[in-house]
């Protein structure tokens, strides 16, 4: 069986990702029309390309559709509960960096930490009768932190975008999403609580633990790991 190799089938993802397979030798490429999700690999025999969401790619590896992945750490953890026995991370890639934190508007000046806002959260429900709201796409990761650190009295709203935009349009309270630079928290007048992020994410080439590795697919992925400079590359994957 041919090796299965999933990439961000868009945007920058998929362009750092082209980018880091070149530079090991590895030719990956869209063909067909513009619109077309299709894609060739040179530079190694018996891989084949297939274009996807970074946020389905989680789901794929775990599903064993594809044998290799790349999307980032934030997003494997959050969809695969169970991730490090489906998964093996193989190689961070050095881009996609992103914090996954919590934000409050800049104005409540005396929130600063999450101990601040579990205060200001027991105190909200009081005055007005429901939990505080945080906005987010990441609701195991928030949860199981909030969690960790004794913050009980909240309620996660769904968003799937534009997240920090939530809190002006009056439908959360604060926000847990992704940040790189901070401009898009700072023009949405929200601010960082201290102390350790969430999570520190970034792209990552995953291999499936749960994937047929046949002898093709064993013999692509080894000769993978050698243009890599990683012999290790196969410890633990193959079932
Ligand atoms: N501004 C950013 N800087 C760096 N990394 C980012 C940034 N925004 C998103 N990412 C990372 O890029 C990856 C893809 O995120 P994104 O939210 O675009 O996925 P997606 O919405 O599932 O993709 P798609 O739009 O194809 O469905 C995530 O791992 C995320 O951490
Ligand atoms: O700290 P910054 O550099 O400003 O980047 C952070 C933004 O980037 C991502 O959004 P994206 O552009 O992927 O759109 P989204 O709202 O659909 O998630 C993320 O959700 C933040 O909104």
């Amino acid at each position: 069986m041919t090796l299965k190799l999933g990439v961000p089938s868009k945007g920058r993802l998929m362009d750092k990702t082209f980018d880091w397979f070149g530079r090991h030798g590895i030719t990956l490429q869209r063909t067909g029309s513009e619109r077309e999700y299709a894609g060739s690999v040179d530079g190694v025999d018996g891989v084949a390309l297939v274009l996807l969401s970074a946020g389905e790619i989680p789901r794929e590896l775990a599903a064993g559709r594809i044998h290799l992945g790349v999307t980032g750490t934030d997003l494997v953890q959050e969809k695969l509960p169970d991730w490090m026995r489906q998964v093996r991370s193989i190689a961070p890639l050095g881009f996609g960096h992103a914090d996954l934190i919590l934000a409050v508007p800049k104005c409540w000046i005396d929130v600063e930490t999450l101990d601040d806002l579990d205060a200001v959260a027991a105190q909200f429900r009081a005055n007005h009768g429901f939990r505080l709201r945080i906005a987010t796409k990441y609701h195991r990761l928030v949860h199981s932190h909030l969690s960790a650190h004794g913050v009980a009295d909240y309620q996660l709203v769904d968003s799937q975008g534009a997240t920090e935009g939530t809190v002006a349009n009056l439908t959360a309270e604060a926000i847990a999403d992704i940040t790189s630079t901070g401009e898009t928290l700072r023009a949405n007048h929200l601010k960082i609580l201290k102390g350790e992020p969430v999570l520190k994410s970034q792209a990552t080439l995953f291999a499936s633990r749960m994937a047929d590795w046949d002898p093709t697919a064993r013999a692509a992925m080894r000769a993978l790991g050698a243009a890599m400079g990683r012999d290790d590359a196969t410890d633990g994957v193959f079932q």
